[in-house]
């Protein structure tokens, strides 16, 4: 796994500070202006009364590839079942992730990211182009978590939270790279040598969105597409994530119990040269519960080069691009990195 590389990737980007470290939600009775969205029918849970539900999808089904191509065509995402990831596993990787997010919050700044680093304790990537801030506080692990966890519990309390994201993480990459086999051979392209790579960028985010006292003006995760070629989400039992759906709107996802989230990053629609959508996606909170999430982000080596993949009649929609380029397109100018690299 290259993620030293990864690494790399955002100390060219270092943030501020206050991009960096979450508030104090315990300490709060209201919702802070900072973190306060304009109030819009956009932000209320009401936009989204869809009847659509994202597909659900059979690992073990006998016509998986199938299935899971129309889903990324159609969707760009999709509910993951028979995945083979033990319950036993996701019930305790969140359990060891409530265990951290309730810590008080000044261990949990022991652990804060650092300015150009990747991993650690910290809110989302995304902040520095919203004017408010998010009502999500997060810990990105690459790999090893030991050095943060030994920070975080100073009494040497935290080698079951490292065995268990590391487990957790090994599992996924195994999964993930099984679903991009199945995704290729929908696509038709498993036996070009040129999409094959050996390693991976892998990052493994926890997220935490604590309880709101009003959940209709603050906002979980601003809407974004993740900088991946396929991301593997737990949620908590607790709704909040919802996706848009061109010509549709805004979809909730309804947790279904043991079922894990797939869906298409920015990486896979330019390799599927705009086949598949990188979803749009957004997390709203609530009054009553702590919403709990945990997102594998799965991608190529940092230098392995993006080239979509056109079929004969077709043109290619982007230009072609590193992995490690597109991540700094990604933090220089968050949305407007695909278009940088269009074909007009
Ligand atoms: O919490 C969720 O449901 C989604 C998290 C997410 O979108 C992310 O970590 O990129
Ligand atoms: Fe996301």
């Amino acid at each position: 796994m290259s993620s030293s590389t990864l690494s790399e990737a955002y100390r060219d980007h270092p943030l501020h500070l206050h991009h960096i470290i979450p508030i104090d939600f315990n300490s709060l009775r209201s919702v802070p202006e900072s973190h306060l969205w304009p109030n819009s029918d956009d932000l209320s849970l009401s936009s989204s009364d869809n009847e659509l539900s994202v597909p659900v999808i059979d690992l073990e089904d006998p016509k998986v590839t199938q299935l899971l191509g129309h889903a990324c065509e159609k969707w760009g995402v999709f509910q993951l079942i028979n995945h083979g990831i033990p319950s036993n596993l996701l019930k305790e990787a969140e359990s060891q992730a409530r265990r951290l997010f309730s810590l008080p919050a000044r261990q949990k700044l022991k652990a804060l990211r650092a300015p150009g680093g990747a991993t650690g304790y910290g809110i989302a990537r995304i902040t520095p182009f919203f004017d408010k801030y998010m009502w999500h506080e997060g810990f990105t692990i690459m790999g090893s978590p030991l050095e943060h966890a030994k920070e975080l519990w100073p009494n040497y309390n935290h080698g079951r939270f490292c065995d268990v994201m590391e487990t957790y993480q090994k599992k996924m990459k195994i999964l993930a790279e099984r679903l991009k086999k199945l995704i290729f051979k929908s696509l038709d392209i498993s036996d070009q040598e040129d999409i094959n790579w050996t390693g991976s960028s892998t990052a493994l985010q926890l997220n935490s969105y604590p309880s709101c006292p009003d959940p209709n003006r603050a906002l979980g995760l601003a809407p974004h597409t993740d900088t991946s070629l396929l991301t593997i989400l737990h949620q908590s039992a607790v709704s909040g994530l919802q996706i848009f759906k061109e010509g549709v709107g805004w979809i909730s996802v309804q947790p279904v119990a043991g079922a894990l989230v797939v869906n298409i990053g920015d990486l896979l629609h330019i390799l599927s040269n705009a086949r598949f959508p990188n979803v749009l996606h957004r997390v709203f909170v609530n009054q009553n519960w702590h919403r709990l999430s945990m997102a594998y982000f799965y991608s190529p080596p940092t230098d392995f080069n993006v080239v979509p993949i056109v079929k004969s009649g077709q043109v290619s929609r982007y230009q072609s691009v590193t992995v490690k380029e597109f991540i700094s397109l990604k933090a220089k100018s968050l949305e407007k990195a695909l278009s940088s690299i269009e074909n007009i």
